[in-house]
C-alpha cells in the first residue's frame, strides 16, 4: 500500500531536488539548530530549491529572491497558511496564537486587531514617544553596563511594548522580561527543531492514549505558564483601572472595545493577543539592535559615513541626539536598518507557510500541503542576490525602495503572512542604531574575534559575543546623561 500510494504521489507530483534522509523521520536528524550556515551549504548543493521531508510531509526551501517572490509573495492568496501543529500552537498555545493560525476567518480576524494597534497612525502617533523615551535609558544603560549590551537592548523593545499594551515601563532585572524571553526561546527551539518536536512532526502521535503521550505534561505546564504570565500582567492592569490609576493603553482599550462588542476574544485569546504583542515585540528588534553591534565591531567602514551624516545633522559635539524626527534628513538610515535586517538574518531559515492548492511551477507540481520558507541566510549570502553578500554595507540599498521597509530583503517575512508590526521595528532599529552610532565608539575585542556566520544571535541569558562599547568623548556622556533625566525619573 505503501509502495503504491508513494507510486501514486509520484505520477502526480514532482518536487525540487530532494536532500537525502531517513526512513520515517526523514531530515530532521540532519537539520541542526540553528539551521542558517546548514541552509547554505544546502543551497550550494542542491540550487534554487531543494525539498526536506520532515514526518512524511515535503517542506521546500526557497533559495533566491526570485522564487521567493514569485510563490511565496505573487501568489500569496494560497501560499499563506500554517501547518498543523498540535503540540506548539494546540497544548503550549492554547490554539490561540495568531503567528501559528492557519489563513482562516478566526486568523483574519486577530490580523485585524494587530493592525490597528501596530500601524497607520498608531505606529507614529501612539510608539513614538515611548521610543523616543526608552532609547534614552538604553543609552544610559549602555553607558553604565556596556558588557551587558544584549540586556539594555532586551529591556529597550519590550519597554516600548508593554508601555503601549499594558502602560508600564520594564526594568533591567524585571522577572517578567525573562519570563517572556524564556518562553520565545523554547517555542523557537519547537518551531525550528523537528527533532525536538516529534509531536508536531507526527501529528498522529497526539491520537495515541493521553497516559502515552510523553510531551503533554511539559507542553501544559508551558501553557500553564503563559497564560499565568500574561493573567498577572493583566491583572496588575486592571487593579489600577479600578483605581483610576491606569495610563491610557491598548489593554484599556481592549477592555473597553470588549464591553462595547465592537469584537469578541475569549479569555485565552485575549491572553494570547498579549503574548504575541509582547514576545513578537520584545523578541525581534533586541536582535537586530544587537546585530547593528556585531555589524559596528566588525565592518567599520559604514559606521564613518553614518556618523558623519548624524553629525551634519546633529552637531559635532555632542549637540543633541538623533530622533525619528530626523528621518526625512537621514535617508542613509533608512538602508542602515534594511542592511541589519539583511545582513545575517537571525530567524535563520525563514518561517514556513503553508501552501493550500496543489500548484505548479517552471516543471515542479507541489501538493497542497506542502511548506515553503524563504531560506534566510541562503538568501542573504547568495551572490546572485547581493554583491558582495558578506559584507554590511548599507549603500546597497541607496535605491527606488530606500521607504519601503519591506522591499529587498525578507527578514519581515512575506505575502499575507508579512510581520504585522514591521512599521514599529523598522522604527525601534533605527533609532536605537542611529543614537548608538551618535553616542559610541563601538569595537571589536582582539582576543574574542565576532564570528558573524556562526554566532546563536538570539541567546538572551549571555551575550552572544563580546563588544567594546565606549562613549564618544565627554561631551557624549555630558548628553546621555543631560538627555536620560526623564527617562530615569519617569518610573512607572
Ligand atoms: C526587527 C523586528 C521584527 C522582525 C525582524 C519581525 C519578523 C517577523 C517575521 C519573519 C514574521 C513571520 C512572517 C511570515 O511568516 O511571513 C513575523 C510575524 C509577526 N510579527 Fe514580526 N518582526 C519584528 C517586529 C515585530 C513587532 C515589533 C511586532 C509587534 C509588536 C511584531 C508582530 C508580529 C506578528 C503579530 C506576526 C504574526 C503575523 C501573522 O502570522 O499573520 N513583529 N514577524
Amino acid at each position: 500500500h505503501q509502495f503504491l500510494s508513494n507510486w501514486q504521489f509520484n505520477r502526480k507530483y514532482k518536487l525540487p531536488p530532494v536532500v537525502p534522509g531517513w526512513p520515517l523521520l526523514g531530515n530532521a536528524l540532519s537539520m541542526p539548530f540553528p539551521a542558517g550556515m546548514w541552509g547554505v551549504e544546502m543551497a550550494k548543493k542542491y540550487g534554487e530549491m531543494y525539498t526536506c521531508y520532515f514526518g512524511g510531509k515535503p517542506y521546500v526551501f526557497l533559495n533566491s529572491s526570485r522564487v521567493v517572490n514569485v510563490l511565496m509573495e505573487k501568489r500569496a492568496a494560497i501560499y499563506s497558511s500554517r501547518p498543523e501543529r498540535p503540540m506548539t500552537q494546540g497544548i503550549m498555545s492554547g490554539g490561540a496564537r495568531m503567528l501559528l493560525m492557519p489563513h482562516t476567518n478566526r486568523w483574519r480576524n486577530q490580523r485585524k486587531i494587530m493592525h490597528s494597534i501596530l500601524n497607520g497612525r498608531s505606529a507614529e502617533t501612539i510608539f513614538v514617544p515611548y521610543q523616543e523615551l526608552e532609547v534614552k535609558q538604553l543609552l544610559y544603560d549602555l553607558l553604565k553596563d556596556p558588557e551587558n549590551f544584549h540586556v539594555c537592548n532586551q529591556r529597550f523593545s519590550n519597554s516600548v511594548i508593554t508601555r503601549v499594551v499594558f502602560g508600564r515601563r520594564s526594568g533591567l532585572h524585571d522577572k517578567q522580561l525573562k519570563d517572556i524571553l524564556d518562553l520565545v526561546e523554547i517555542l523557537g527551539q519547537y518551531l525550528f527543531h523537528p527533532l525536538k518536536n516529534l509531536p508536531d512532526v507526527f501529528p498522529w502521535l497526539h491520537s495515541l492514549p493521553k497516559p502515552l503521550q510523553w510531551w503533554r505534561r511539559g507542553a501544559e505546564e508551558y501553557f500553564n505558564k503563559a497564560r499565568d504570565l500574561y493573567k498577572a500582567e493583566f491583572d496588575a492592569f486592571e487593579k489600577k483601572l479600578k483605581s483610576g490609576t491606569a495610563r491610557p493603553c491598548f489593554a484599556a482599550e481592549l477592555v473597553a472595545g470588549a464591553e462595547k462588542k465592537e469584537f469578541i476574544l475569549d479569555e485565552t485569546e485575549k491572553l494570547f493577543v498579549f503574548s504575541t504583542l509582547l514576545e513578537a515585540g520584545s523578541d525581534t528588534s533586541r536582535n537586530a539592535i544587537t546585530q547593528s553591534i556585531a555589524a559596528m565591531a566588525t565592518n567599520p567602514g559604514w559606521v564613518k559615513k553614518a556618523r558623519r551624516l548624524l553629525d551634519e545633522v546633529c552637531g559635532e559635539n555632542a549637540e543633541r541626539l538623533p530622533s525619528l524626527a530626523d528621518r526625512k534628513r537621514l535617508p542613509y538610515m533608512n538602508a542602515v536598518v534594511k542592511e541589519v535586517l539583511r545582513w545575517r538574518p537571525f530567524i535563520q531559515t525563514g518561517v514556513p507557510h503553508m501552501l493550500e492548492k496543489d500548484d505548479e511551477y517552471e516543471g515542479y507540481r507541489f501538493p497542497a500541503g506542502t511548506q515553503f520558507a524563504w531560506n534566510a541566510y541562503a538568501i542573504a549570502l547568495n551572490e546572485n542576490d547581493y554583491k558582495d553578500p558578506v559584507a554590511f554595507n548599507p549603500d546597497r540599498f541607496m535605491d527606488a525602495d530606500l521607504n519601503s521597509p519591506l522591499k529587498g530583503h525578507w527578514s519581515f517575512g512575506t505575502g499575507r503572512r508579512v510581520c504585522v508590526g514591521y512599521n514599529v521595528g523598522a522604527n525601534n532599529i533605527w533609532l536605537a542604531v542611529a543614537c548608538l552610532l551618535y553616542c559610541f565608539d563601538v569595537t571589536e575585542d582582539p582576543d574574542h574575534p565576532i564570528d558573524t556566520f556562526n554566532t546563536v544571535w538570539d541567546v538572551h541569558k549571555d551575550a552572544p559575543f563580546k563588544a567594546r562599547i565606549k562613549p564618544r568623548s565627554q561631551a557624549h556622556v555630558d548628553l546621555i546623561l543631560n538627555a536620560s533625566k526623564e527617562a530615569l525619573a519617569s518610573d512607572y
